[in-house]
């Protein structure tokens, strides 16, 4: 069944809409800008999961350049509601079929295992085959702007099969891509920030992140909502373990390092969580911010582009508390985790252990989420859990 959600669609910001540049030079404080021919590039290519890594960042790349033409042109045939009335676009099918395609093609050696959000349950059924028909479309679209495969046309049975490739459970042994096509869906339909999500687990372990940001600003969101129309928009952020964290513009060009805040004055740090009430608590995290000092208003955004704004030092802090029962899926987090971690931060769990990629499709979690860098850590989880014993007692 569609749903009308377009016509709650506000105005998209124009900052949101601009095109991503083709050049990128800029150097501030956090960051240093490395040319793609320098010293440190060359290192940064020959460190381990090199090919798998190329391949993560052209498959997140065109499935970025996918959603971008969808969302600009969004029609309300594109929009369908899952079995759990969360919504889902012909984009969300289309860059997983994308990234999946991309990865067997790129990687015809290995042995292709993918944990993704989508199926193609409902478009098998006789109601889903126009919107597979568009998918269809879109796909090949995309693959024909790109010039290694422009040769290749994907059936409607062939776009079937590239999505239920996400099928596998993962688990502790092997290799398992772990892939979230649009990750902040309602914010794409928004007209606000998404990402595709991909990762590479090994024996259980996050090893590879990309995370393609189309709507994030190059330049710092800072403490504010409010982006610079002028800023140019597009970031693909990447990490293999142990090799750090860079970011370049999805347009290509330079290459940046970068690193969290290092900030332990948490009166100075401002916090990001997500734009929609419904994905966490921000009462909770409002409390747990006024125990910390800290003064900022929270920065809301949807998706893991959060993740990529702290790898750069753009806030210090992420906190996330779903309602109670919800199940965090290892796709909402596993690029974005090494994205902070290779940064310097830290991710946990509202007891301060580390996230566990290694249980199947599910994180296993003591409450929430949260992400901060090594030195405002104590601070936080004191505050968080100072905030969690108030509201247990406030509701007994
Ligand atoms: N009730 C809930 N509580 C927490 N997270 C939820 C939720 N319902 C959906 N989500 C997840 O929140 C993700 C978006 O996170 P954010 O709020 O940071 O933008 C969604 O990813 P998708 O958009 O890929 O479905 C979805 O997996
Ligand atoms: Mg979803
Ligand atoms: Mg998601
Ligand atoms: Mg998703």
């Amino acid at each position: 069944m569609a749903i009308n959600l377009l016509k709650t669609v506000p105005k998209v910001q124009s900052s949101i809409t601009s095109k991503p540049s083709t050049s990128l030079f800029f150097t501030t404080r956090r960051f240093f800008s490395v040319p793609l021919y320098s010293p440190l590039a060359l290192a940064v290519s020959s460190m381990s999961y090199e090919k798998e890594l190329a391949a993560a960042k052209k498959a997140t790349s065109l499935a970025a350049r996918l959603c971008q033409k969808v969302q600009k042109a969004l029609l309300q045939s594109d929009v369908q509601s899952k079995s759990d009335r969360s919504p889902v676009t012909v984009a969300d099918y289309g860059s997983q079929a994308l990234v999946s395609f991309v990865l067997e093609r790129e990687l015809p050696s290995e042995p292709f295992s993918m944990v993704a959000e989508e199926d193609s349950g409902d478009l098998r059924k006789e109601s889903g085959q126009e919107t597979l028909h568009r998918i269809t479309e879109l796909v090949n679209e995309t693959l024909s702007s790109e010039g290694s495969y422009s040769a290749s046309t994907l059936t409607a049975e062939d776009v079937l099969r590239a999505i239920d490739n996400g099928k596998s459970e993962g688990g502790p042994t092997g290799r398992h891509w772990v892939l979230d096509p649009i990750d902040g869906t309602k914010g794409f339909l928004r007209g606000d920030q998404y990402a595709t999500a991909l990762a590479l687990l090994d024996d259980g372990k996050v090893v590879l992140g990309v995370l393609a940001c189309p709507n994030l600003p190059l330049e710092s969101i800072g403490s504010s909502n409010q982006h610079s129309p002028l800023g140019d928009v597009g970031c693909l952020f990447f990490s293999t373990v142990g090799a750090g964290t860079y970011m370049q513009s999805l347009a290509g060009s330079t290459l940046t390092k970068v690193s969290v805040s290092t900030t332990e004055n948490s009166e100075e740090a401002s916090f990001f969580e997500s734009y929609e009430a419904a994905h966490s608590l921000h009462d909770l995290t409002s409390s747990i911010a006024q125990k910390l000092g800290v003064k900022a208003p929270p920065v809301r955004i949807d998706s893991q582009a959060k993740y990529g704004a702290l790898s750069r030092g753009d806030g210090a802090i992420y906190l996330r508390f779903p309602h109670k029962g919800y199940r965090e899926k290892i796709w909402d987090h596993a690029a974005g985790c090494i994205v902070v971690t290779e940064a310097g931060g830290v991710v946990t769990d509202a007891a301060g252990n580390a996230l566990d990629f290694s249980r199947g499709r599910y994180l296993d979690l003591h409450e929430g989420i949260i992400v901060t860098n090594p030195r405002l850590m104590p601070s936080l989880l004191k505050a968080v859990q100072e905030a969690l014993q108030q509201r247990t007692s406030s509701t007994l």
